[in-house]
């Protein structure tokens, strides 16, 4: 059993350090060419037998701040233990009265507002260079498929919380929160919600082939409402922990039900990206390291492998 392939990941966020219901297998710290991901990664196992991988995006007791996440090694690290598919989950504020706090959204795009002082790319610093799709930056089917199964495990849990879809999530530098006329545009701008974490891991998850959506749980107003106080992290604190709890039980519904969806059509869904980059690399030529390529490979293996086998290399 320990040697099954682990085909979902899960990203916890703020308050989320771990899943219910779920046998623990083991713990595994892969080294990837980008370093180790922000903690050990726990491979747990369903009542099933199927795998999947718990990952804390801040590291063991919360001890990376959201610029210094290492994204690059994070996926990577999944990747290399087979995942195909990201259920990320993240705290965030709300650009929209309609969203309250304790709200689930599950976005469809984002509005980029960090500040490039986070390694966005995988071909950052390498002699190859990339230009991967991101008009839809989200898994279209993956999306779908998951905004069922959480309205789903919303309902069954009774507390009334709500689920929104087709969202905008923007994400921004932090670690300070937006300033009110900061808040204001970006509500002007098509806003739904904010976040400091979806970017660059969803960038990231497209480069690697791999799945991606966001389970969003809305903890603030943010700084936008002209008669409420600013968001500070007290305000997120208070939200944080019920959210967290409804998290754990949406994470056991949607994984209850994966095992459903692997052993029937819907397993494509997990894999909607695999093949996505191919047209997205540019032509090999004599300018490419083979040491850069070797790097490459341990993300995308089917395009730097070997001297064949490569669109990138039939220049
Ligand atoms: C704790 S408030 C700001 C912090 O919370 C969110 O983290 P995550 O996305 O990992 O849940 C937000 O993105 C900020 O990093
Ligand atoms: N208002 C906010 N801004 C940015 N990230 C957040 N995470 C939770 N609330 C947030």
């Amino acid at each position: 059993m320990a040697d099954e392939k682990v085909l979902i990941g899960i990203i916890g966020g703020s308050g989320l350090y771990h899943v219910d219901n779920l046998t623990f297998v083991k713990s595994v710290n892969p080294e990837t060419p980008w370093g180790h991901p922000s903690s050990p990664i726990t491979i747990a196992a369903l009542p099933s037998g199927t795998q999947i991988a718990f990952l804390t995006r801040h590291g063991v007791g919360h001890s990376i701040n959201p610029s210094s996440v290492p994204s690059r090694a994070n996926l990577a690290a999944l990747k290399s233990l087979g995942v195909r598919a990201i259920i990320a989950f993240s705290a965030v504020g709300s650009l929209r009265e309609e969203i309250s706090p304790g709200s689930f959204v599950i976005p469809t795009q984002i509005i980029d507002r960090t500040k490039g002082i986070r390694p966005a790319s995988f071909f950052e610093g390498t002699s190859i260079v990339a230009h991967a799709m991101f008009g839809d930056p989200f898994s279209n089917k993956l999306v779908k498929w998951l905004e069922g199964r959480v309205q789903k495990a919303l309902d069954a849990e009774g507390r009334g919380v709500k689920l929104f879809t087709d969202k905008t999530i923007v994400c921004m530098e932090g670690p300070q929160f937006s300033t009110r006329a900061e808040s204001i545009m970006y509500r002007q701008w098509g806003g739904d919600l904010i976040n400091m974490s979806v970017l660059p891991e969803a960038k990231l998850a497209r480069e690697a082939e791999l799945s991606y959506a966001l389970i969003a749980t809305a903890t603030d107003y943010d700084s936008w409402r002209p008669q409420s106080d600013a968001v500070t992290a007290a305000e997120v604190f208070k939200t944080l922990k019920a959210n967290a709890d409804t998290s754990r039980l949406v994470a056991a519904t949607v994984l209850d039900d994966l095992q459903a969806a692997l052993t029937n059509d819907e397993a494509s869904i997990f894999l909607e990206e695999v093949g996505g980059m191919k047209f997205s690399i540019m032509p090999r030529s004599v300018k490419q390291k083979a040491e850069d390529r070797q790097k490459l490979a341990f993300i995308l293996p089917e395009y730097f492998t070997g001297e064949e086998g490569h669109h990138a290399g039939s220049a």
